[in-house]
C-alpha cells in the first residue's frame, strides 16, 4: 500500500509546473502529462486501488473536472459506482449546491439529490460510504464544499483523497474528515 520512493518519483516527475497560469503568481500543476504517461498513471492507480480496496466503499465521488478522471478509473477498479460533483449548471436532474472560494476566485458545486440512492443510502439502511477524490488540494475550499454536499444528500464521506496537496496553503486544516494525499508539495 505504501508507495516506494521510486514509484513516488515516477508520479511526481510526470506532473508539469506551468508558472503564471491561470494568473500571475500561480504555479499550475499540470496533470495532462501524468495522464499521457501510462507507467506513471498505472503506478498511481495501483497505489490508490491497494489503499482503498478494503475500505468497503459504496461510491467514489469525483470533483469537476480532473477528479472525474482519477475517480472514474478508481471506481471501475473497485467495482463500485462513480458520482460526479459538478460546477454549477451542468447536472440535469434536481441538485443541491454549495458555494466556495478558490486560490484564484469563487465558484459553486452541485450534486444530484439522489446521487447515492434514496436518502443517501443504497440497499442497506446505513448511509452510503463515499470516498471523495480530486487531483489537487490548494485551499481545500472545493473539496470541503463537495464533502458537505455528500453529507447534505444523506451519504457519509469517509475520506478526501488528492493526488497532490499544496501543504503551504494549509487546506487540510479545514476538514473534519480524514484527508489523504499521494504527493505533498511545499
Ligand atoms: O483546494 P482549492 O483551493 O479549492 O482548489 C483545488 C481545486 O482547483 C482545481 O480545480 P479548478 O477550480 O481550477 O477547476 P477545473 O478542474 O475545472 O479546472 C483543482 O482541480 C481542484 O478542484
Ligand atoms: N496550483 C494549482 N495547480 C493546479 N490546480 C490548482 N487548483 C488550485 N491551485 C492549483
Amino acid at each position: 500500500m505504501t508507495l516506494t520512493p521510486e514509484d513516488k518519483a515516477v508520479i511526481l516527475n510526470s506532473i508539469r509546473d506551468i508558472p503564471d497560469f491561470p494568473q500571475p503568481g500561480i504555479i499550475f500543476k499540470d496533470i495532462t502529462t501524468l495522464l499521457s504517461n501510462p507507467k506513471a498513471f498505472d503506478t498511481l492507480m495501483n497505489h490508490l486501488e491497494a489503499r482503498y480496496k478494503n475500505y468497503e466503499l459504496d461510491y467514489i465521488a469525483g470533483i469537476d473536472a480532473r477528479g472525474f478522471i482519477f475517480g472514474a478509473v478508481l471506481a471501475d477498479r473497485l467495482n463500485i459506482g462513480f458520482v460526479p460533483v459538478r460546477k454549477k449548471g451542468k447536472l440535469p436532474y434536481t441538485t443541491v449546491a454549495e458555494k466556495y472560494s478558490l486560490e484564484y476566485g469563487f465558484d459553486e458545486v452541485e450534486i444530484h439529490i439522489d446521487a447515492f440512492g434514496e436518502n443517501g443510502s443504497c440497499s442497506r439502511e446505513e448511509p452510503s460510504k463515499v470516498l471523495l477524490i480530486d487531483d489537487l488540494m490548494a485551499t481545500g475550499g472545493t473539496a470541503k464544499a463537495a464533502a458537505s454536499l455528500i453529507d447534505k444528500v444523506g451519504a457519509k464521506c469517509v475520506e478526501a483523497c488528492f493526488i497532490m496537496e499544496l501543504t503551504f496553503l494549509n487546506g487540510r486544516g479545514c476538514f473534519d474528515i480524514p484527508v489523504y494525499s499521494v504527493l505533498q508539495i511545499d
